[in-house]
């Protein structure tokens, strides 16, 4: 028998009974809730990575909807629990849903739920952020900074690697992976070489667009290609950053044979999930080649890095923070909260379009911005 778990309650007397296994930021996404008579229940325990009996615990006997974590399993015994308690959703609070068992889901009728477009913007700037990092060596030079190392200017000193006219190279060019490109485009001048299933037509339209500006005002042109397998990526890429999500066609997706193609001072990004990197290879090549450099938020056994990976000075670490800016997670506080809408809403027609929900000041469309299995339930769509 799990302990009971500890919360907080907000709208004790609201008919439909919804949790939240984490406090999440903001307080609009409890209005939003407690607005259409749910009790809110925060789980407050102490514990950052929930189990499947404490969140067994939470469900109880009746619950209506759920709002979970990408660090917890969901997956057949939390949903049939959901189910039994008259559950009829659950949204995770991230665009990512590598940790949901959809087709669990679909079995017990839930709907599941995930926070898309809100996070684009932030997350593609961590991105940018670390390759810019780990081009110029920030970290290792405010480490020697500190160590108190530093005697005086040195023509050889934390010599790193001019972005301008280089290639970035974005293996998954969807929402964050086409916003990336387009800050080190359009910040850097980088040429572009992307692979994906599917051609980012908008984002070629950027590039363009912007090699003509550039063109009309006497600068060289950024030029843009898409490639036609990731290792034409891997070869000609002297920034790359990975933004597919994690299926298992993208798990290991860069392992030992693919980083030996690399050239060898190229910066790698991982802003997507660990597992896409085969991070015991890597370590090995940040090992054999100093000059390759890696700016990681995510790992592949998360919260924990594979051995040797904190020793090394080419690699910068920082823990899952992509989406971390205030703006957005309370705006996936918001699309999750409104996902668990137990009310029969209408699904949202475009998740790609989620700015009509994050309006401070006016009252989001009655609809859930959000739902992934929104077909196999035949959920009705928003006429809105
Ligand atoms: N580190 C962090 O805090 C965050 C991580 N993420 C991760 O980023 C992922 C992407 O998010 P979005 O851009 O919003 O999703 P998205 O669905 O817009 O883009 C994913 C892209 O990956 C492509 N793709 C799928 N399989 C592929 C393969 N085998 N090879 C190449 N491309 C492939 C898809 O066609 C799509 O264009 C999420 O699923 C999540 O795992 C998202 C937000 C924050
Ligand atoms: O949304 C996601 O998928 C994350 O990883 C956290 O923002």
């Amino acid at each position: 028998m799990a302990k009971p778990v500890s919360i907080e309650v907000w709208n004790p007397s609201g008919k439909y009974r919804v949790i939240s296994t984490k406090a999440m930021p903001g307080t609009r996404w409890i209005r939003l809730l407690t607005d259409q008579d749910c009790r809110v229940e925060i789980c407050t325990s102490k514990k950052t990575i929930l189990s499947v009996e404490d969140i067994l615990a939470l469900i109880g006997e009746k619950c209506d909807g759920v709002i979970g974590q990408l660090t917890e399993d969901w997956g057949e015994a939390l949903f049939s629990a959901l189910s039994r308690a008259g559950g009829k959703a659950f949204s995770n609070m991230a665009v990512g849903y590598n940790n949901v068992d959809v087709n669990a889901a679909n079995k017990y009728g839930v709907a599941v739920g995930n926070t898309p477009g809100v996070l684009t913007e932030t997350t593609a700037e961590l991105a940018a952020s670390l390759s810019v990092a780990a081009s110029r060596r920030i970290v290792e030079a405010d480490e020697f900074m500190r160590a108190g190392l530093y005697d005086g200017w040195l023509p050889h000193l934390f010599v790193g690697n001019l972005l301008k006219g280089q290639t970035v190279g974005v293996i998954g060019a969807g929402r964050i992976g086409s916003a990336y490109a387009r800050m080190m485009i359009e910040g850097f001048k980088m040429n572009l070489i992307y692979y994906d299933l599917y051609q980012a037509t908008r984002l070629e339209k950027f590039v363009t667009a912007y090699g003509e500006f550039l063109k009309a005002n006497g600068e060289q042109p950024v030029t843009w290609k898409r490639a036609g397998s990731m290792e034409e990526v891997l070869r000609e890429g002297d920034v790359i950053s990975l933004h597919p999500i994690l299926d298992k066609t993208t798990y290991h997706l860069i392992n030992k044979e693919r980083l030996s193609i690399m050239k060898k001072e190229a910066i790698l990004v991982n802003c997507s999930r660990g597992p896409v990197v085969d991070e015991v290879a890597l370590v090995e090549h940040l090992k054999e080649n100093p000059m390759f450099r890696v700016g990681l938020d995510v790992f592949e056994d998360e919260p924990y890095m594979k051995p040797g990976l904190a020793d090394m000075k080419n690699a910068i670490v920082v823990p899952h923070i992509a989406s971390a800016s205030k703006w957005t997670r309370e705006g996936m506080a918001t699309l999750a909260a409104l996902n668990v809408l137990i009310k029969g809403y209408p699904v949202w027609s475009n998740p790609n379009n989620v700015e009509p929900f994050l309006n401070e000041n006016s009252p989001p469309p009655a609809a859930c911005p959000s739902i992934v299995n929104a077909k196999n339930l035949g959920l009705t769509a928003s006429k809105l």
